[in-house]
């Protein structure tokens, strides 16, 4: 199945387009939808850890904290022992730890929601990267697994989940089975943030022997050689895996990859809907990207 029918796309003569939604917690949506209706481009790789680490148990105590202390404060709090202020401030925060779960899944269905109702009818891919995978976000494993599951079961149909493969191998598995379970395909992604591996077809080879639908490389090339490494693996890969392939050099070097790719066998490629969108170095607006199509 090529990644088109995979993503549910319907035919069309050119490579896949995909856009990230790179919205922090004090962005607006609408400009972006704005934006997607005009652009048409394929699908959304919404870019989950650009802001759900604002509403993190340790950022939405910090708010029921601050709530329970004025609460105290207007109990007339200079006529009571500091011990008994802090014990009630312990039973609020016990109270907000066996809340916590059930709000945090209310939470994170609101946001996605709010993702869906901003994307209407794209097909969304969801991605959360750590600040050690070249993102934004500051989960731990544990978080980090925990939100995807939550995403995960608030029964908005993603078209696709991105793992990144650094992820410890029995949480990725733990994720892949979820996904799995809701038919939801896996895109595996690899990152080199500094360099371009000396073998790229043994690293794509590596990705394609897990049990993932998509798989995706990018690296960062020092030399434009690189460039022409990664393209040509890709051409020499991308007939003899099962999954289709998603390869990209970022960085100012990497730009031919992004617009040619699709020539070697890499069947979609990210591209902006304006460059304050971007979510990689070297990234195109998609205004480049067709005109360099042309
Ligand atoms: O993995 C990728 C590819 C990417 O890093 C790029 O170089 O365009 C951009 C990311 O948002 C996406 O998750």
């Amino acid at each position: 199945m090529n990644l088109r029918e995979l993503l549910k796309l319907p035919p069309a003569n050119r490579p896949v387009i995909a856009v990230p939604m790179i919205l922090g917690p004090q962005d607006k949506f609408s400009p972006f939808a704005r934006e997607l209706a005009t652009q048409n481009p394929d699908v959304v790789e919404w870019r989950a850890d650009y802001i759900v680490d604002e509403f993190s148990q340790e950022v939405i105590w910090q708010q029921v904290k601050a709530g329970a202390q004025q609460e105290l404060a207007q109990k007339n709090i200079s006529k009571l022992t500091e011990a008994k202020m802090l014990s009630e401030l312990e039973a609020a925060r016990q109270e907000f730890l066996t809340n916590w779960p059930a709000m945090q899944r209310k939470i994170i269905k609101e946001i996605v929601s709010n993702v869906f109702d901003t994307v209407g009818q794209y097909p969304v891919i969801l991605t959360y990267r750590t600040k050690s995978q070249g993102g934004q976000g500051e989960f731990n494993d544990l978080e980090y697994v925990t939100f995807i599951m939550a995403a995960l079961q608030t029964g908005f149909p993603f078209a696709a989940i991105d793992l990144e493969d650094t992820l410890e191998s029995g949480l990725k598995e733990k994720i892949i089975q979820a996904a799995k379970a809701l038919e939801i395909p896996v895109l595996l992604s690899y990152h080199d943030w500094q360099t371009t591996p000396v073998n790229l077809e043994k690293v794509i080879q590596y990705l394609a022997d897990q049990p993932v639908q998509i798989v995706k490389l990018a690296v960062m090339p020092q030399v434009a050689t690189d460039v022409d490494r990664l393209l040509d693996a890709t051409a020499a890969m991308a007939p003899v895996i099962s999954q289709p392939l998603v390869t990209m050099a970022m960085g100012p070097l990497g730009e031919k990859s992004r617009i040619e790719g699709y020539k070697y066998g890499s069947q979609m490629t990210f591209a902006s809907l304006s460059s304050q969108y971007s979510s990689a170095p070297g990234q195109l607006t998609v205004a480049q990207l067709l005109q360099a199509w042309q």
